[in-house]
């Protein structure tokens, strides 16, 4: 039987989104319903699907609040091809914006709301531009793999960053490089990791360090989205990856360009290791009602 369903449209420098609420969980978000979603011309239109869940009524949910009891809300994170992302770093700030906004959770002046997602508990404040996320432990992965995309003249190779999600950063020659790249192709790694992965071109800004800020240019094709006007995560891993390639006395702070707006990105020294740390806009655009079959 078809059902109406109200959902909120979001978008955080311009990584677009579906968000509906689903507090007991039992909404069936199948890859055909997410699909259909996310599709552009015959849905809303989004590069993926959050769905908000308390934490109690999953069973993903209970290691969340094993690591955090507060942390009352799940993000359930779908990509555009109602395949299952781990990790969303635009779509946690947009997912902050829409528990306030729906007045699910509150978030006090100076203090942090905590979220479960399937990389841990991630807590999330205000910030200048609108939120930042401690997205926690990241590790660089081994091995270079070779990076193909249509119209880069050369295999490039690239560096594995797992920020809780998988991805593969690429430096390419200048930004005229950056722009000719047809990123309606889905680059070809090789060896491929068997999970796929976001795959972030990037150029590293001349000069790199401005004001102790370290800059970046970008595009990405995100895994299970193609390309999209920014990955929060992405933007994560580029400036781990450039950070690595500059080496000693590189700066902690970078200010990342993606063809839908700045991302800032942090690293810094916590209990269990260093962890990084997003910030950026989050937007809600529009409220509907969707009929689902
Ligand atoms: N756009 C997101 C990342 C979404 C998930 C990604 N496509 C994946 O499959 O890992 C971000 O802002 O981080």
């Amino acid at each position: 039987m078809p059902f109406d369903l109200p959902f909120t449209k979001g978008q955080g420098t311009g990584n677009d989104f579906v968000l509906v609420s689903d507090p007991d969980g039992e909404l069936d978000l199948t890859p055909e319903r997410v699909r259909a979603m996310c599709e552009r011309r015959f849905g809303v239109g989004g590069d993926g699907v959050i769905r908000a869940v308390r934490s109690r009524a999953i069973d993903e949910g209970a290691a969340a609040l094993a690591e955090e009891p507060d942390a009352e809300w799940f993000m359930d994170y779908r990509n555009a091809d109602g395949s299952i992302a781990e990790m969303c770093g635009n779509g946690i700030r947009v997912f902050a914006r829409y528990l306030l906004e729906q007045g699910l959770a509150v978030l006090e002046p100076g203090s942090t709301l905590p979220i479960g997602t399937r990389t841990g508990v991630h807590d999330v404040m205000a910030s200048a531009t609108g939120f930042q996320a401690d997205l926690g432990r990241w590790r660089l992965e081994g091995g270079e793999p070779l990076v193909r995309a249509k119209e880069l003249p050369v295999a490039r190779p690239g560096l594995g960053v797992d920020v809780g999600n998988p991805h593969v950063v690429v430096a390419v020659a200048d930004d005229e490089e950056l722009e000719s790249i047809d990123l309606s192709f889905v680059p070809v790694l090789e060896p491929a990791p068997e999970a796929g992965a976001n795959v972030e071109f990037v150029v590293p800004g001349e000069p790199l360090v401005v004001d102790g800020v370290g800059r970046i240019r970008m595009r990405v094709h995100e895994r299970g989205s193609g390309e999209t006007l920014s990955c929060g995560t992405g933007a994560v891993a580029a400036a781990l990856a450039v950070r690595h390639w500059a080496g000693e006395g590189a700066p902690n702070e970078w200010r990342v360009q993606v063809p839908g707006g700045i991302l800032g990105v942090r690293m810094f020294p916590a209990e269990d290791g260093e962890h990084v740390a997003l910030a950026g806009p989050a937007e809600l655009v529009f409220d509907g009602v969707l009929t689902v079959e």
